[in-house]
């Protein structure tokens, strides 16, 4: 098997609670924003932001997501959960969509397909690079203040990946189906059926 189909084949995602320093640097962000941008984008809208979550500005996140969990009702222990979530990866990229409802080509499943396209490279690359990573959302993602500091007006946060150096191997076999639950040998239907 070529090193780029076991890169592939052999990415899973590791959460935040197995991620330990250190986090990709610039030119390895780079590197993952770029596998990203090669995914298939119809007619290269490019409906996504990446915004970098380091340093200093993951207690500002952090903040964010311990009043979100607040506001939702989860008392001081979920805000502390929460708040966690948000401290523990070395960095998080914030996945923005930024899709085009009006576009006249380009409907905005099609745009939603390129964004997904888009994150499973930029894992794959992370992966590669030897990191570890996870793409993760929740209810807070529909948080107003939460989103309001990460979209501009009619963006959408779909979610964070969190980024570092895996501190372990996945738990378990690949729970993936069998390929051929997938792959489907297509006819046209017969008439009468
Ligand atoms: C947009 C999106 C949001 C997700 N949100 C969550 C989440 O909030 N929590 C979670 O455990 N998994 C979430 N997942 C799934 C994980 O990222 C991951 O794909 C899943 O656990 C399967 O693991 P694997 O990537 O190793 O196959 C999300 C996936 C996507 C594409």
């Amino acid at each position: 098997m070529t090193a780029d189909l076991q890169a592939l084949l052999g990415r899973y995602s590791v959460g935040p609670k197995h991620l330990v320093e250190p986090g990709p640097d610039d030119a390895q962000l780079a590197t993952m924003v770029q596998a990203a941008l090669h995914a298939p984008d119809h007619a290269e809208l490019v409906p996504y932001r990446f915004k970098l979550v380091r340093g200093d500005a993951r207690a500002q996140m952090a903040t964010l997501f311990a009043d979100a969990a607040r506001a939702a009702g989860k008392g001081e222990e979920g805000a502390v959960l929460d708040a966690e979530r948000a401290l523990r990866p070395p960095v998080t990229v914030a996945v923005v969509a930024r899709i085009d409802l009006g576009h006249p080509l380009v409907p905005a499943h099609e745009q939603w397909a390129a964004l997904g396209g888009a994150i499973s490279n930029f894992l794959t690359a992370a992966h590669a690079l030897g990191f570890g990573g996870k793409m993760l959302s929740g209810a807070k993602v529909r948080n107003a203040a939460i989103a309001a500091a990460f979209c501009e007006p009619g963006e959408t946060l779909l979610g964070w990946i969190a980024l570092g150096t895996p501190s372990r191997k996945p738990a378990g076999p690949s729970r993936k189906p069998d390929p051929g639950q997938v792959l489907i040998d297509w006819h046209l239907p017969c008439k009468g059926d």
